[in-house]
C-alpha cells in the first residue's frame, strides 16, 4: 500500500485539501432517518467507540459492537463498556455480517489489520465508516468495490463527544465520502445522519474530504491542541517552582486553568480571552504572544510541512514497527514530569484569578491558537476548518487536562494524536528554554504588581485593534453564530 494523497498529481491534492464547505441546519432536516432501521455495528468500544454508541442509541439508532475474541474471552474494559451499558456484543463472524454499516472505531494502527479481518465478512453493498481518515490517505487502504466508505470525524475527544450531547449541544464534526467507494451515491446521506445521531449537527458540519480532514487533524492535535498544552503545563509549572510559588498552588493553576481560561475563548475567541484581563496585563500577554510566535512559527511550519510530504506518518509507522518504542517511551516520561506528580491543593482558586496569574499561559494559547491557524490556512486547509482544529477544540482538550492532568489527556486522545503531542513537545520545550529564561512570577503564579492600572491609550488601541483583525477571529464570529446551543462549562 502506498501513501495515497502522494499518488495524486498536485491539482488533485490542492482541490482536495480545499474541499469544505460548512453545512447549514436546514440540510439536516431528515435528522437521522437515513439509519433509522440500519444495523450499526461497531468495532472497538474505547474513547470514540463508546462514546459515539452511546450518543447514537439515545437518537434512537441501532447499535452493538463487534469485538476481537481475546477482548470478549479477557472481558476487557472495551468488553466491559460496551455490556455494562447494555449494548449486545459479539464476534466479528456473529456481527459484521448482519451490518448495514460498520464503524471502524478502533486505533488508527490497527486499521488495516481490522478492515482486511472484517471486509470479507460485509455484505454486500454495505457502507464502512471511520472517524480518522489517516488508514484511507496516509496508508492507501483499498477498499471492495461495492461498499461505500464514510468518515465522520468529531473534532473532539470521545470523552466531550458525549459530554456536549448530554449537555444538549455537539462538537464540530467533519463527514467525507470516499469517492472511490460511493457506488450508490448514498454516502452523504449516511454520514449526515450518523453527524446527527451523535449531536454534530448542533455544533457545525463541515462537508470535506478525506484528505482536508487528516491533513488538519493532524496538525492541529500535534501543535495547539495537545503539544502546546502538554509543553504549557510543563514549562509554566516548572517555572513556578523555580520562581518559588507554592506548589500545590501551581499545580491547581495549570491544571484547572487551561479549562477556565479556553472557556473565555469559546465564547468569544482569542480577543474575548484576553478582553478578561487588565489593560496592563493584555499587553503584556499580547507582547509575550508576539515573541511566541515568533520562536514558534518554524515548528509549526515543519509539523505541517512533515504532515503534507508525509515524512510524519511514515516516521509514525516505523515506530509502530518497532512496537511503538518511542510512544511507550514519551508516555512514561510524561509521567515522571514535575507537575504531573504535584498534586493540586484545595486553595481556592476564583476565575478571574486564573486570568489575571496565569498571563503566560493566556499568551501560549493565543500564540498556540493563531500560529495553528495560520499555518494551516498557508497550506491550503480552509478556515473553517482551520478554526475548529485550531481555537474550537482547545477548550474541549482542556477539559480533559481538568480531569486528571496530561494523563487523562493523553489517554483520551487517540494514540496518532498522542504520538503527535510528545513530538512537538519534545521539540518545543528545547526551543522555549532562553524565552523562559526571561520570564518572572508577574506573569505565572503571581501576577502583576502595579500600584494602578493605567496604559498608553495608543498602545492599546493597537493593541485591540491587531486581536480582532486577526483571521482566526473573523471565520470565528460567523461559526459562534451558529453555535446556538452552546453551554457553559465553567
Ligand atoms: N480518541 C479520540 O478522542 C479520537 C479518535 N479519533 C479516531 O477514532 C478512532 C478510534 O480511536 P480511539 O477511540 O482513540 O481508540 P482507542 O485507543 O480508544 O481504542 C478503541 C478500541 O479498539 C480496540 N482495539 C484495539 N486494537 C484492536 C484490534 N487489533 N482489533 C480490534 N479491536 C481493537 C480496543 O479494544 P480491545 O483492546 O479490548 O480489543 C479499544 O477498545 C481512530 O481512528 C482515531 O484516530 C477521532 C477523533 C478523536
Ligand atoms: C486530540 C486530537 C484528536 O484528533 C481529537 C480528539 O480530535 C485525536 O486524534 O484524538
Ligand atoms: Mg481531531
Ligand atoms: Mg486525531
Amino acid at each position: 500500500m502506498a501513501n495515497y494523497f502522494n499518488t495524486l498529481p498536485l491539482r488533485e491534492q490542492l482541490a482536495q485539501l480545499a474541499k469544505c464547505r460548512f453545512m447549514y441546519s436546514s440540510e439536516f432536516a431528515d435528522g437521522v432517518d437515513a439509519l433509522k432501521g440500519k444495523k450499526m455495528v461497531v468495532i472497538g468500544c474505547g474513547a470514540q467507540g463508546l462514546n459515539q454508541g452511546l450518543n447514537l442509541r439515545d437518537s434512537g439508532l441501532d447499535v452493538s459492537y463487534a469485538l476481537r475474541p481475546e477482548a470478549i474471552a479477557q472481558k476487557r474494559q472495551s468488553w466491559k463498556n460496551a455490556s455494562e451499558n447494555g449494548f449486545v456484543v459479539g464476534t466479528y463472524e456473529e456481527l459484521i455480517p448482519t451490518a448495514d454499516i460498520v464503524l471502524n472505531l478502533t486505533p488508527d494502527k490497527q486499521h488495516t489489520a481490522v478492515v482486511n479481518a472484517v471486509m470479507p465478512l460485509m455484505k454486500e453493498g454495505a457502507c464502512l465508516s471511520y472517524s480518522h481518515g489517516f488508514n484511507i490517505v496516509e496508508e492507501g487502504m483499498q477498499v471492495r468495490d461495492d461498499l461505500t466508505v464514510i468518515m465522520v470525524a468529531p473534532k473532539c475527544p470521545g470523552s466531550e463527544v458525549r459530554a456536549e450531547y448530554v449537555r444538549g449541544f455537539g462538537v464540530p464534526t467533519l463527514i467525507a465520502v470516499h469517492e472511490a467507494n460511493d457506488p450508490k451515491g448514498e454516502g452523504l446521506a449516511l454520514a449526515k445522519a450518523y453527524a446527527v445521531g451523535t449531536g454534530g449537527h448542533k455544533a457545525g458540519v463541515l462537508m470535506s474530504s478525506f484528505i482536508a480532514e487528516v491533513k488538519s487533524d493532524l496538525m492541529g492535535e500535534q501543535t495547539i491542541l495537545c503539544g502546546m498544552l502538554q509543553t504549557g503545563s510543563i514549562l509554566c509549572f516548572d517555572k513556578m517552582i523555580e520562581e518559588g510559588i507554592e506548589p500545590g498552588y501551581a499545580s491547581k493553576l495549570i491544571q484547572y486553568g487551561w479549562e477556565n481560561i479556553t472557556e473565555a475563548l469559546k465564547y468569544g475567541g482569542v480577543t474575548n480571552m484576553l478582553d478578561r484581563l487588565s489593560n496592563p496585563a493584555k499587553i503584556k500577554a499580547f507582547d509575550l504572544a508576539e515573541e511566541l510566535k515568533d520562536i514558534m512559527r518554524p515548528l509549526y511550519n515543519k509539523h505541517q510541512d512533515d504532515i503534507m510530504s508525509g515524512h510524519f506518518s511514515r516516521t509514525m509507522m516505523e515506530d509502530w514497527a518497532n512496537d511503538d518504542a518511542n510512544l511507550l517511551k514519551w508516555r512514561a516520561d510524561t509521567a515522571e514530569t514535575n507537575f504531573e506528580k504535584t498534586p493540586a491543593s484545595d486553595v481556592e482558586i476564583s476565575e478571574q484569578e486564573f486570568f489575571d496569574n496565569g498571563i503566560l499561559m493566556v499568551a501560549m494559547v493565543k500564540a498556540g491558537v493563531e500560529l495553528a491557524f495560520e499555518t494551516m490556512t498557508a497550506a491550503g486547509i480552509i478556515a473553517e476548518s482551520a478554526y475548529y482544529e485550531s481555537l474550537h477544540e482547545t477548550p474541549l482538550i482542556a477539559n480533559t487536562i481538568a480531569r486528571k492532568k496530561l494523563y487523562e489527556m493523553n489517554a483520551t486522545i487517540s494514540d496518532t494524536a498522542e504520538y503527535g503531542c510528545y513530538l512537538y513537545n519534545h521539540a518545543c520545550v528545547p526551543l522555549l528554554a532562553d524565552f523562559m529564561k526571561g520570564i518572572k512570577s508577574d506573569v505565572i503564579g503571581k501576577g502583576l504588581d502595579l500600584d494602578d492600572n493605567g496604559v498608553d491609550n495608543a498602545r492599546l488601541i493597537d493593541v485591540n485593534d491587531a486581536l480582532r483583525a486577526h483571521p482566526v477571529e473573523a471565520v470565528g464570529a460567523v461559526l459562534r453564530g451558529h453555535m446556538a446551543d452552546m453551554k457553559k462549562i465553567v
